[in-house]
């Protein structure tokens, strides 16, 4: 199956960031956002006053969490909640806060923490105003120590669901004329809305895949430590399958509830540590202990592959997303059921195996 690459020049720096709560921060001095062109999707102009009030003055009871080119605070505009992003008050405004509302106020989507709004009356302090999403990150669901929201993943039916909803996403990037590379999937970036959905997040770091672009070309790899592709070094190594990959640390992160590196364990890395089990035939080995491999087998087995599919190191032989979807889709199919997972019962075949007899 192809896959873009964008040919471009080549890079003059690796940006990353070394921890899941950050991303890689390229900073550079920028303007405030411009208006939208009339063909892009309607925004809202807010004067900043108006978005500082909404926010309490930035209160620090209204801070939704912090990230490496800002912080994003909760405001109530009317009677509707949103997130007011805030760049970081260095000297120089962040080049990726500008770049996400280039990229998100071209595109709208419902698998997209999608952009509302924007002030630019302060120049030297631009907001933007995304949807809310009120079941924070994926990141904090995963790996955080409370209870606070576990039953979002608490059964392979809610995480094959999740897998799939970011597939898509990236899916619908690399769909796009020209193709949209995120460069920084990572569970941070995945947000959880009212119902549990899970939306793409955090387009700093997007790009346009335009080959002739000059940015293209004059843009070093940038991406999360842990779910960089091994195989971008250099600007012109950049392709759709650099997210294939980083998606592929997503999926290993959704199927085994660890983080991508996690300096508590040997080997740190989860591909070092997930894909020699994989091949020697011990997937059951990579499955979150919290809940127990998928009780189907071949559930269990195709999920683990896929995952290891996307991660493969010559990007060559990755998928692209359409083949991901497809496969995730199916895996919806055959995974066990929501109505069995809330009564807790468990999956019908494994009745069949304790009880003996065939429940259908
Ligand atoms: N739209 C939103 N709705 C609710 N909470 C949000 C929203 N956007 C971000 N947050 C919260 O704010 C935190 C910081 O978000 P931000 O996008 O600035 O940084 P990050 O993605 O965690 O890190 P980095 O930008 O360094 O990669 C997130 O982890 C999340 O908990």
């Amino acid at each position: 199956m192809g896959y873009l690459s964008c040919k471009a020049g080549s890079a003059v720096a690796i940006v990353v960031s070394s921890s899941a709560s950050t991303s890689g921060s390229t900073v550079s001095k920028a303007s405030p956002p411009e208006s939208p062109p009339e063909d892009r999707p309607k925004l809202r102009r807010f004067l900043h006053r108006d978005l500082e009030a909404a926010t309490g003055g930035f209160a620090i009871n209204n801070l939704l969490g912090r990230g490496s080119h800002g912080s994003v605070y909760k405001a109530v505009i009317g009677s509707r909640l949103v997130a007011v992003k805030r760049p970081s008050k260095s000297r120089e405004i962040s080049r990726e806060f500008h770049n996400e509302f280039e990229i998100l106020s071209r595109i709208r989507s419902p698998s997209f923490v999608n952009l509302l709004g924007f002030s630019a009356d302060n120049a030297r302090n631009p907001l933007i105003v995304v949807e809310f999403m009120w079941n924070g990150s994926l990141y904090d669901v995963i790996h955080s120590e409370s209870a606070f929201n576990f039953g979002a993943i608490s059964s392979w039916g809610k995480r094959v669901k999740i897998a799939l909803q970011i597939a898509k996403a990236v899916q619908l990037l690399h769909s796009q004329e020209p193709p949209i590379i995120h460069r920084d999937i990572k569970s941070a970036n995945v947000l959880l809305d009212k119902n549990l959905n899970a939306k793409l997040g955090d387009f700093g770091l997007a790009i346009r895949c335009n080959a002739d672009d000059q940015k293209v070309k004059s843009t070093p790899p940038a991406g999360t430590m842990g779910y960089l592709d091994p195989d971008y070094v250099t600007a012109d190594r950049l392709s759709t399958k650099t997210d294939v990959f980083s998606f592929g640390i997503l999926l290993l992160e959704i199927i085994s509830g660890r983080k991508a590196i996690d300096v508590r364990y040997s080997p740190s890395f989860i591909v070092d540590w997930a894909i020699p089990m994989i091949k020697r035939g011990k997937i059951g080995g990579i499955y979150d202990p919290r809940i127990g491999p998928p009780v189907d087998v071949s559930v269990r087995n195709h999920l683990g592959l896929v995952a290891a599919k996307c991660v493969r190191t010559c990007r060559e032989r990755r998928p692209g997303m359409e083949e991901v979807v497809g496969w995730l889709t199916g895996l919806t199919k055959s995974v066990r059921s929501r109505r069995w997972d809330e009564l807790g019962i468990g999956n019908p075949c494994m009745m069949v195996e304790t009880v003996g007899r065939p429940v259908e």
